[in-house]
């Protein structure tokens, strides 16, 4: 009997290239049977009709189905690839104005936009969760929806005994890319990070050798040898976003050169930096709109209409290959080590044992097993600390619909100078996604 693999949120524009590798590795992941499964049933159409020619027409054995009935796709399930976006890059544009045009951080996760992104995520999610404990409890999920943090933190607690890992590609990404600075293959080295998802700091890189190799790279970005880092994520080489955000990571690196930064850490220790470089009339919501997802379901409707997928090709990338060593290392019981979204229980010893961290951990067929961090240094704490209160207070406020711990969690988020522009974008904000949000009272 193989496996059935289920993509929740089937009809996303990051589908193709995790489409991609589940092809090619469908052997070792003993995959038999992958269904995509969406609430859009334009989307799911799409990419599971591209998806049936461009497996088929390169002799995949997969049986490939799409709909968009939830009880049928789970049924049965081993996996769940669970990455939605409720309310779409049109709800994430429209945060990302509301912010802007109120002088602070605008972004898909980071600060109010994150925020609010969360209060429409965190209901839907938790509802599929819920599904898939009812009809495929056995089933491993993992997830890439964002916001990582506090979807994280809501899942872990109202479902703690489920089986589900929360994962990003962000730290795997710029981990390549300092590989390819030192000229070392990722899979010699060792890295030890910590923080929480989108907010976290490497503390050292080991080589083969055993030696840290982040001393060499403090020094070359402090006497100005660098001034970034070659992207290895080759879907976003070309990206000038991401070719900036690269740029700005290293210059906070020279601002802050104790420990290594994750690129998301520009919108909380410079936000107005952000606010001033973004542009209010085409932000990154946009872009994707008018890139990423034109593209895809361009691409969807051509191959659909010739019939054919033959000249049609996706690009297994760092996005798809991620989450599939995952699974590979679940199904294969292999113990590697990736970073992951957990319980910190301790492995962050001078940090909340209930709250979620994004640490290392070895995985195998049992899941997760973090690894000890110890101690991390006062500037890292603090920081920390506020942005999981504020990361909690915004899940009390999904789950209870309190206006008053909406807006503590919008105070506590570092990206907010004071309560009445807090109170002024949370409110905005709320009236903008009355249909997602749960209600405030
Ligand atoms: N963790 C990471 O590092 C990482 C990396 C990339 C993307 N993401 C996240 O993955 C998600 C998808 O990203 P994308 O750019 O492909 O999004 P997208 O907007 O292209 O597609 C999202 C899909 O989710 C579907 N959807 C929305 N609500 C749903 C629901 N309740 N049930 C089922 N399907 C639903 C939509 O119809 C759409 O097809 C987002 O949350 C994004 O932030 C995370
Ligand atoms: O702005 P977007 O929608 O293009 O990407 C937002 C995500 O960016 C990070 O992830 C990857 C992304 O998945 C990949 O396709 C490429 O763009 O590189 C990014 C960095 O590796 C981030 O980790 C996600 O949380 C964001 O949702
Ligand atoms: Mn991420």
């Amino acid at each position: 009997m193989g496996n059935k693999f289920v993509m929740v949120g089937g009809g996303s524009t990051q589908s193709p290239g995790i489409l991609e590798v589940l092809r090619q590795r469908a052997k070792e992941l003993n995959l038999t049977d992958l269904v995509l499964y969406d609430n859009d049933e334009e989307r799911v159409s799409l990419l599971g009709q591209y998806t049936k020619m461009y497996y088929g027409e390169t002799g995949s054995p997969v049986h490939v189905s799409y709909t968009t009935d939830i009880e049928e796709a789970l049924k049965d399930a081993n996996f769940l690839f669970m990455q939605i976006r409720p309310g779409l890059n049109k709800q994430r544009a429209i945060d990302e104005k509301i912010c802007l045009r109120n002088g602070v951080v605008g972004q898909e996760t980071c600060g109010l936009g994150g925020f609010s992104f969360a209060m429409r995520v965190i209901p839907a999610v938790l509802e599929i969760v819920a599904k898939a404990q009812e009809i495929c409890p056995d089933a491993w999920i993992l997830n890439y929806t964002n916001p990582e943090a506090i979807l994280s933190e809501a899942i872990y607690h109202e479902f703690p005994d489920a089986k589900v890992l929360c994962i990003c590609d962000m730290p795997v990404s710029i981990e390549g890319a300092i590989a390819k600075y030192f000229n070392k293959d990722i899979h010699d080295l060792t890295f030890k990070y910590f923080g929480l998802n989108h907010f976290g700091w490497w503390s050292a890189v080991y080589d083969e050798n055993g030696q840290d190799l982040l001393p060499q790279l403090r020094e070359d970005v402090l006497t100005g040898k660098i001034d970034t880092l070659l992207i290895s994520n080759e879907e976003t080489t070309e990206d000038q976003y991401w070719i900036d955000t690269y740029k700005r990571m290293i210059q906070l690196f020279k601002r802050f050169p104790e420990y290594f930064p994750n690129c998301y850490l520009q919108y909380y220790l410079t936000p107005d930096d952000m606010v001033k470089e973004d542009d209010i009339t085409f932000t990154r919501g946009d872009y994707v709109m008018q890139g990423r997802e034109k593209r895809i379901y361009e691409e969807c409707r051509r191959v659909i209409a010739q019939k054919s997928a033959k000249d049609s090709s996706l690009h297994a990338g760092v996005h798809g290959n991620y989450i599939v060593d995952i699974a590979y290392a679940i199904i294969h019981n292999t113990h590697e080590r990736f970073t992951v979204n957990m319980m910190n229980h301790g492995a962050i010893s001078n940090f909340d044992v209930n709250a979620v961290v994004e640490i290392p951990a070895y995985i195998g067929s049992h899941g997760a097993e973090t690894i000890n961090v110890g101690e991390i240094p006062t500037f890292q704490k603090g920081l920390m600390e506020m942005q999981k209160a504020y990361e909690k207070k915004t899940v009390e406020a999904a789950l209870t619909g309190s206006y008053q711990a909406a807006i503590e969690a919008v105070m506590l988020n570092k990206t907010i100078p004071n309560y009445n522009i807090g109170k002024k974008v949370l409110d905005e904000l709320y009236e903008a996604n009355k249909q997602y949000w749960p209600e405030l009272k």
